[in-house]
């Protein structure tokens, strides 16, 4: 039997330890949306550093609690640092998260990705046909050969990753999140699926990534799977309460950082959330 009431005690002790411990947090990650990840991490009690270098990304590895790899824009050292620092999390049993940002898109990010699938990511966070797609390049259950993601977007349903996601969380040992309007985290025996947030976040670049980023900072302080469920119900949470004070979406980011900042880890916990099994 699933015990609601202990995942949610989960959350709670994973939102308290981050505001009392202020975990660091390091990123390589995009361009476009860096510091929108590193407000987001600091909002929710994190730490955040972000770097290009291979030896720098090795030092974040070993430094913080837990490190986040997104492959939204990727640089030519990156070909060193990614599997490097990717390596070292693995070596040293470090949490690290995964977004898969733009799977599909040129041959160097398909052959990083392809890499990491030895080195095992605690969360891969992205949206459905991300999911989707990095299950087929890594030859599992739920994947397709040819990624059907859009640019960055996604053009499949989060029911649509079920299976890939089940399948990536099973090859991990860890959990999978897949964003959307109804979000689905699974750790491969359960599946949870979380409500709320705002369409106003399909209009902002970089929730996805930010989202990703906080995952990593409660995964220095819990389990990838309580990681990854606190990350999106706060960010439910917040979604919400900012859609109801902005009505557009310039001051809706704004007014949504002050909300990942306020969330009691009470209400991050009665955000609504069903769970069943695989
Ligand atoms: N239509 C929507 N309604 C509510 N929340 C949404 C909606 N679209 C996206 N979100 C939320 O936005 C965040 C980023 O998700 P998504 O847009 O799927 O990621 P990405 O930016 O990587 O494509 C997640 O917290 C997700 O729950
Ligand atoms: C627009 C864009 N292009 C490369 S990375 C990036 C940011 C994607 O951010 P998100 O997936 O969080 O919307
Ligand atoms: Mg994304």
């Amino acid at each position: 039997m699933v015990n609601k009431e202990e995942i949610q005690n989960q959350i709670i002790q994973a939102v308290e330890t981050v505001r009392r411990t202020n975990p660091l947090a390091g990123s390589i990650t995009n361009t476009v949306t860096m510091n929108f990840v590193a407000n987001a991490q600091l909002a929710v009690g994190g730490s955040a550093a972000m770097v290009y270098l291979p030896d720098e990304g090795e030092f974040l590895a070993k430094a913080g609690g837990a490190t986040y790899i997104n492959m939204g824009t990727l640089l030519p050292v990156y070909e060193e640092t990614l599997p490097h620092t990717a390596k070292v999390l693995y070596d040293t049993g470090k949490p690290w998260i995964l977004d898969p940002v733009a799977i599909g898109i040129g041959t160097l990010r398909t052959q990083l990705l392809r890499q990491f699938k030895d080195y095992k990511p605690s969360v891969v966070r992205g949206n459905a046909s991300e999911i989707i797609a990095l299950a087929g390049l890594w030859g599992l259950d739920g994947g397709t050969d040819v990624s059907n993601v859009r640019g960055v977007d996604s053009t499949d349903s989060v029911n649509a990753a079920k299976a890939a996601a089940v399948a990536l969380a099973k090859w991990t040992g860890g959990a999978v999140a897949v964003s959307g309007e109804t979000d689905l985290i699974t750790d491969g025996n359960l599946i949870v699926f979380s409500q709320g947030g705002s369409h106003f976040m399909e209009k902002i670049t970089g929730f996805g990534c930010s989202l990703g980023g906080v995952a990593a900072v409660y995964a220095a302080a819990a389990s990838p799977f309580i990681a990854a469920l606190t990350s999106t119900a706060v960010y439910n949470l917040a979604g919400n309460r900012a859609e109801n004070k902005a009505d557009a979406p310039g001051s809706f980011q704004v007014q949504f950082l002050d909300e990942l900042y306020k969330a009691t880890a009470e209400d991050i916990a009665d955000n609504p959330l069903e769970i069943e099994e695989v």
